[in-house]
């Protein structure tokens, strides 16, 4: 995964082709590639040692595959005990993936509902493939119903709020040509409209 492209290159402003089943060798390949990126990105050891941003999501097109396919690993949010000592740091990591809030590769996705009330997290966003820091809340709908094919073909259906739900919708967004801070107000990043849900 060292080969993530950046703003500017076309790909990440293209419409992500849909994936047709049984996925190839290369797709399943890919799926599996992109999660361990995520697993391995959260992993503060791995993570330094190999040099890797953190991620919760990671979209096809961000490796320069533009198709509908998206890792998401949105880990329980587990504090350690004591965050000076490096091995409840690690412990509290490996616990918050090994019972993850939201995991899976989303292929085909679509929100097929979404709530009127937006939700945004506090800090903003961050995106592997936007280097410059974009700062300012990326207004997005607090709760969407997702249906989404997983690598063997088989049909979800699941409805998600607040964190997870405004990964997913990033991740998306990356199917569709559109990066987060397409979403942020250009005269004031952070003016949420009233009753913006701030999470985080
Ligand atoms: O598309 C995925 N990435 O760019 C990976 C890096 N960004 C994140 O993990 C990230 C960080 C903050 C908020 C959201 Cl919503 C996300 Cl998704
Ligand atoms: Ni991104």
């Amino acid at each position: 995964m060292d080969n993530i492209i950046r703003d500017g290159n076309p790909t990440l402003r293209k419409y992500a082709d849909k994936v047709t089943f049984p996925l190839s060798q290369e797709h399943q390949q890919l799926a599996k590639d992109m999660m361990k990126y995520l697993e391995v990105s959260q992993n503060p050891d791995l993570a330094e040692k190999y040099g890797l941003r953190a991620g919760v999501g990671l979209a096809a097109p961000q490796v320069d595959v533009s198709i509908q396919m998206a890792a998401v690993l949105v880990p329980s949010p587990v504090e350690p005990d004591d965050p000076d000592n490096h091995d409840d740091v690690l412990k509290a990591a490996q616990e918050a993936q090994d019972n993850p809030v939201f995991k899976d590769v989303i292929i085909n996705p679509v929100i097929v509902s979404q709530s009127v009330q937006l939700g945004a997290l506090s800090e903003g966003e961050g995106c592997l493939s936007v280097d410059e820091d974009k700062p300012g809340y990326v207004p997005r709908a607090d709760r969407i119903t997702l249906r989404y094919q997983d690598v063997d073909g088989n049909d979800h259906k699941v409805r998600l709020k607040n964190y997870p739900a405004i990964v997913c919708q990033h991740e998306i967004d990356h199917l569709h040509g559109v990066l987060f801070y397409d979403h942020i107000n250009k005269e004031q990043p952070f003016a949420a409209e009233e009753n913006t849900l701030l999470i985080g």
